[in-house]
């Protein structure tokens, strides 16, 4: 018998030859052999999602790939870093299910009044970093451009502003129009589709509208928590998504929070949205963000020092359209001085942005709004008295960001809030502070409300 080590290579370099690089690298580079004796391999993956695949694909392939060879029988197993040895409670294998095949349709004429959006040919799978915070979306993602309708439907990613929801949704149409030219991929906002539904009313035709959505093989909708207060869209997106689903057609959506988050939104879409899988895409950390810096450097042909770009990606600790608006201003700033990039320049280009800390241009005014809007509440009832808690709560968050991110003083942000006293704003502080420590839906909501502010 092999030693793991020389098992492993094999495994490695028989799954190099099989498979694309993209699924080579997610789902064997990102595996990890654990041990191997009497016959059964121990293979650990990052993410649950990787187990799935590894169970439902590959573990088959590794015992078809050692009998083949060496005429032996063997075991694998497969367990996530924080499991047990699996091998003292030994896990039955899920039979791989034969991919789904969409069938091609014709691409008909578009209806004119439906503007027709493109993918972003960056938004490719290649160019897509893979780091802590996307590992899962990015495999739920590739597996959903290999097998389109069969797995994960709907798929639905969420989580913060400029994390990459739309980069990895348009990979996904990318993927699937290079495995097959012939389908028919539709990106659309959710406020275009809005728009598209409303205009096909207006001008009576509602049938091309239909015809239109229904008759696609992957539909991306984007940012859909803007369905919220529009009852007629939703209805409408309700029949499509039935369609596309009964056909197995594959639909992505991406919002900035969680389906039963989204106010507004009738109870049996967020159940649909639920049938396939929601993944959480989370802020990158700081080797992730080297990592990407150091991809969007290499793409451009920009020599850039390490500690330079380590240093632009300490600056930025959220949002990656920021992290690459911070890269594109230092290099504007280098070509007008005509000098290289150095971590000094960075540091003079980067100086007036104040990403991280307290703005004084930044108003208590700015900030009600953004939260009111957040929340769908009007500016009145974040300033107004009522004690309904989906209204206390956006309240405080409102004050507790226009303390930290303003110099205002405590009577002043009371004042602002339809004149309530100091008391009031340090309660709300602590408030928040402490939700902070445990609700993950409150720190992404602040993570969102602070990025959206820093824009
Ligand atoms: N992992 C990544 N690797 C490389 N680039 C990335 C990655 N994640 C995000 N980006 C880049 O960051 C920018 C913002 O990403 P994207 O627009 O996909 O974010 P989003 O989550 O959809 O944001 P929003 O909520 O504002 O719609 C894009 O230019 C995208 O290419």
């Amino acid at each position: 018998m092999p030693d793991l080590e020389t098992l492993w290579q094999f495994i490695c370099d028989e799954f190099k030859s099989k498979l694309s690089s993209i699924s080579y690298n997610t789902w064997i580079k990102a595996a990890k052999p654990i041990s191997f004796s009497q016959k059964r391999l121990v293979i650990e993956v990052p993410t649950a999602l990787h187990k799935d695949y590894w169970k439902a694909n590959l573990s088959q392939q590794v015992i078809s790939m050692i009998k083949n060879s060496i005429n032996q029988t063997i075991k694998v197993f497969v367990k996530l870093p924080n499991e047990p040895d699996p091998l003292k409670a030994e896990p039955t294998w899920v039979a791989n299910s034969p991919a789904e095949q969409t069938t091609a349709i014709t691409e008909k004429r578009r209806p004119t009044f439906m503007r027709e959006t493109k993918l972003n040919d960056k938004y490719t799978f290649d160019t897509f970093v893979i780091g802590k915070g996307n590992q899962m979306a990015h495999a739920a993602a590739l597996v959903v451009a290999e097998e389109p309708g069969a797995l994960y439907n709907p798929l639905f990613f969420f989580g913060g502003v400029g994390l990459g929801k739309t980069h990895l949704m348009q990979a996904i149409g990318h993927q699937m129009l290079t495995n097959n030219p012939q389908a028919k991929v539709k990106y659309v906002t959710s406020e275009a589709f809005a728009n598209d539904f409303i205009n096909s009313i207006q001008t009576k035709r509602q049938e091309e509208f239909r015809q239109e959505y229904r008759s696609v093989d992957l539909l991306l909708v984007d940012d859909i928590q803007f369905f919220a207060d529009k009852e007629g869209t939703q209805e409408e997106f309700f029949h499509t998504f039935n369609t596309l689903y009964d056909d197995k057609k594959q639909i992505v959506l991406t919002s900035d929070r969680l389906p039963n988050e989204i106010p507004k939104l009738q109870k049996r879409l967020v159940s649909r949205f639920k049938w396939g899988l929601s993944v959480d895409i989370t802020p990158p950390d700081l080797e992730t963000r080297i990592a990407i810096l150091r991809s969007k450097a290499d793409a451009d042909r920009l020599a850039i020092p390490d500690d330079t770009l380590s240093y632009i990606a300490g600056q930025i600790d959220s949002n990656i359209r920021e992290l690459e608006g911070a890269l594109a201003r230092v290099q504007a700033y280098a070509s007008l001085l005509h000098s290289p990039i150095t971590t000094s320049l960075a540091a003079d280009a980067l100086k007036n942005l104040k990403l991280n800390g307290k703005s004084s241009e930044l108003s208590i005014a700015v900030i009600q709004d953004k939260v009111a809007k957040y929340f769908h509440l009007s500016i009145s009832e974040l300033k107004g008295k009522k004690r309904v808690k989906n209204i206390v709560i956006p309240r405080q968050i409102a004050m507790y960001l226009a303390r930290e991110l303003t110099d205002a003083s405590l009577p002043k942000i009371g004042n602002e809030f339809g004149g309530k006293d100091h008391t009031t704003v340090i309660h709300a502080h602590e408030k928040i502070s402490e939700m902070l420590e445990s609700d993950s839906t409150l720190q992404r909501s602040i993570a969102d409300l602070k990025s959206e502010l820093k824009r």
